[in-house]
């Protein structure tokens, strides 16, 4: 059991530093996108998580857990953009 909690530790950390990774692609994006009504993309947050349940689906892993997951995260990810356009803009 420990040989499994240390290997579920380890992934957490590799999640997290991927996590940091797609937050960074978040401050691109708030750099990139011209006006702040272009922040939140209802049809790309659409197609985001639909890409994860397929690849859950794939995978053989439940799929409401991870639609879930990347609700919170694309959710999260949306505020956190905003909070980056904001702080980067008169
Ligand atoms: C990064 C983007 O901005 C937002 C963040 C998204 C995400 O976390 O994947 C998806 C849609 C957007 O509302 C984008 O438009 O691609």
């Amino acid at each position: 059991m420990t040989d499994v909690r240390e290997g579920v530790d380890a992934l957490d950390r590799e999640l997290v530093s991927l996590l940091a990774t797609r937050f960074g692609y978040m401050r691109a994006a708030a750099r990139i996108k011209p006006s702040r009504d272009t922040v939140r993309d209802e049809d790309r947050k659409a197609s985001v998580i639909a890409a994860a349940v397929e690849e859950a689906r794939k995978a053989g892993i439940p799929e409401q857990v991870i639609a879930d997951i990347w609700e919170t995260l694309v959710e999260g990810s949306i505020a956190y953009e905003f909070d980056e356009w904001d702080r980067t803009r008169d």
